[in-house]
């Protein structure tokens, strides 16, 4: 049932190595940060897990079954939402056509049932008005609430959350987690997340592990940004 990376080898073509026989497993019920400096390969790992990018060395597993892109049939068992939601959506598409997409529902108005019904709609406070947008018309904020609510429509087994609610005011934050908490609950969805804030961090994460090669501090909360 868990999300596994094992001995996972990367670094970037005339880069540096970020990570060398790194593994972690990640339980359905499990909240996980992932905890390094600036630029020590939290995002790229995040890809990685979601299947996005292929490591050098290891593989990711759900239910020991591999998430790399083109063995998987219907929608990704892991998501991932980055920390750039603008890049995340097609500029030409209404923002109704792409919630379908993650819905895999051929029309937008089935789409937007299926994600009423589950109650995303109301959990991430996405208006109406804003289904016949494009993306540049949206703000950073209502762009991501969109990018929370098209993952879920594809019913993940793991949801990877880079530095998701970055953006977000303090309040907003605030509410968007406790509804995706409510729904990973109800859902049996395990969480991976990248944070640069601390408070957020303790109050989500129920474990945090290190990553990249220059990290060796036990307690990363006091030494590192996370
Ligand atoms: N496409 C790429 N090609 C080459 N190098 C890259 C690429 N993407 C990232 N890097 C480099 O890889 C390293 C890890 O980047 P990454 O974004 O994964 O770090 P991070 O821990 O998420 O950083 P931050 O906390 O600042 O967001 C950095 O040194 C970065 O410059």
């Amino acid at each position: 049932m868990s999300l596994e990376a094992r001995n996972i080898s990367f670094g970037y073509p005339c880069g540096r190595s970020l990570y060398c026989d790194w593994s972690l497993s990640v339980e359905p019920a499990e909240r996980v940060a992932l905890c390094a400096p600036s630029g020590a390969g939290k995002t790229t790992l995040c890809r990685i897990l979601a299947g996005y990018l292929a490591p050098q060395t290891g593989e990711v597993l759900v239910d020991g079954e591999p998430v790399a892109s083109g063995r998987i049939r219907g929608p990704r068992p892991v998501q991932l939402i980055w920390q750039h939601p603008e890049q995340a959506f097609d500029p030409r598409m209404r923002m109704g056509r792409s919630l379908a997409e993650g819905a895999c529902a051929r029309s937008v108005d089935g789409a937007v049932k299926v994600a009423r019904d589950e109650g995303l709609m109301d959990a991430f406070g996405i208006r109406d008005e804003w289904l016949s947008r494009l993306p540049h018309e949206l703000s950073g904020g209502e762009l991501m609430r969109f990018c929370i609510a098209r993952a879920l429509l594809a019913h993940p087994r793991y949801l990877i959350c880079d530095e998701m609610s970055a953006m977000l005011d303090a309040v907003t934050q605030a509410e968007v987690w406790r509804a995706l908490l409510a729904l990973a609950e109800e859902r049996g969805m395990g969480i991976v997340m990248v944070s640069h804030a601390p408070a957020l961090l303790d109050r989500i994460a129920t474990r945090r592990v290190s990553v990249g090669l220059d990290v060796d501090a036990p307690d990363v909360r006091s030494s590192h940004a996370v």
